[in-house]
């Protein structure tokens, strides 16, 4: 398995029109909750003030991540910061 720390801005145009970003976002929520109930997405944070995320990934790969971020309904109105994460010699886990 490979952790991935994820940021997402999220910068939808203010001309969408309304249905259209009502369902896009309910669509990106059930998806992100299907991920999170299958383990792949075990973190999501809201960034205080921002219409940003951080999130963890818990993934088999790179290929995967970048499988599941494409798929995201917002992807086109996103932009994305990926770190991935190693385990630090200090972690008494
Ligand atoms: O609101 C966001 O930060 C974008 C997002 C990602 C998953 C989700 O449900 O919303």
């Amino acid at each position: 398995m490979a952790l991935f720390h994820v940021r997402m801005d999220v910068h939808i145009p203010a001309d969408l029109d309304p249905q259209v970003r009502a369902d896009t976002v309910a669509r990106e929520k059930a998806y992100s909750q299907q991920l999170q109930r299958e383990g792949k997405w075990p973190e999501i944070w809201r960034i205080a003030g921002k219409y940003s995320n951080i999130s963890i990934f818990d993934v088999e790969s790179a290929d995967e991540l970048n499988e599941i971020l494409f798929a995201l309904p917002l992807f086109p109105f996103m932009d994305i910061e990926v770190t991935a994460l190693a385990k630090h010699g200090s972690d008494i886990k």
